[in-house]
């Protein structure tokens, strides 16, 4: 997924990780809680998660599920820097996350582009507002767009594109700036079934060699499962803290087929297990599965 060298020798340096020790995680999460203030009267703090304990690691995508409201998307924002963190420690490429930062990119549910201009012009707009000049921005959002299948439709507007579509640009746009990490918050929710599992087998193309670390968050556990290296299992919140975390062996690259592997069915049916608080992880479980309980 690297960029030719003549585009990216116009880009501003990303993380500045040449001095980071290739074993230091991208993301290290441990005891992390996460508040939100002002929610009403006498309820100043209100602790949505009480304690998540993970580590993301280079060409490492790491999922997590769990109940709506046990704070997925609230740990995404706190290691994307877009909200402070109350306690414990949060860490990107062994340094403590103060705030947003162009190693990290967020693709979120809703693609929001913006309207009024062309989609190659969004994909390069990020780039734009790094200081990249026009021609190796617009450069770098062609290759984007034909990593993600869209190389015909540079010039058309985001309106002209269906859901799905406009999905790829928001990947395509994440993709640009060439980020360590990607987060992403459930990118898929919003399109149809067929559309998903397209989507899904693009994402883990474009991710087989990438070396990019990636957090992703779903609520289908066979999502969960044919993403990811990993699976994290989230207890109900608030003051959720992390009940599982369970390593997938179904080997890279994978593909829509990887569904077909002998462990996939084990995985859905653990996490399936640990999600409904029906009896623990273990019983019915394949040989080559394993869990492990974080708090
Ligand atoms: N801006 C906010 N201010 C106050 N409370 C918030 C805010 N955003 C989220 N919360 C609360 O924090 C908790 C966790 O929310 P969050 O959106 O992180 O959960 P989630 O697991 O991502 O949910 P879902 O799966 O439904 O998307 C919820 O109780 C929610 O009401």
């Amino acid at each position: 997924m690297s960029a030719p060298q003549r585009v990216r020798d116009t880009m501003p340096d990303v993380g500045g990780d040449a001095d980071v020790p290739e074993n230091t995680p991208r993301v290290r999460a441990r005891d992390l809680s996460v508040a939100y203030t002002g929610r009403g009267k006498g309820d100043d703090q209100f602790v949505a998660v009480a304690s998540a304990t993970f580590e993301i690691h280079r060409s490492e995508m790491v999922c997590i599920v769990g109940p709506s409201g046990c704070g997925k998307t609230t740990v995404l924002n706190a290691i994307a820097g877009l909200m402070p963190y109350r306690s414990g420690l949060l860490e990107v490429d062994g340094r403590p996350v103060k705030g947003t930062g162009r190693d990290r990119a967020v693709v979120f549910q809703k693609a929001a582009l913006l309207p009024w201009i062309t989609v190659e012009d969004n994909v390069a707009y990020g780039l734009r507002s790094y200081g990249v000049k026009k021609g190796p921005a617009r450069e770098r959002a062609a290759e984007m767009l034909e990593m993600v299948g869209l190389q015909d439709f540079a010039k058309s507007y985001p309106y002209q594109l269906s859901g799905g579509m406009q999905q790829r640009v928001n990947l395509a746009r994440a993709l640009a700036a060439d980020p360590n990490i990607l987060l992403f918050d459930e990118p898929f929710a919003s399109v149809d079934a067929q559309t998903r599992e397209t989507l899904q087998s693009e994402l883990l193309r474009i991710w087989t060699g990438s070396h990019k670390a990636g957090l992703f968050i779903t609520h289908q556990i066979d999502e969960a499962v044919l993403l990811g290296n990993r699976v994290v299992v989230s207890s109900r919140g608030p003051g959720s803290t992390i009940s599982a975390t369970i390593d997938i062996d179904i080997p890279w690259p994978r593909t829509r087929d990887s569904k077909l592997h002998p462990n996939f069915g084990g995985y859905v049916e653990q996490i399936w297990t640990l999600l409904s608080g029906r009896s623990p992880a273990g019983e019915g479980a394949t040989g080559s599965e394993h869990h492990r309980a974080l708090t």
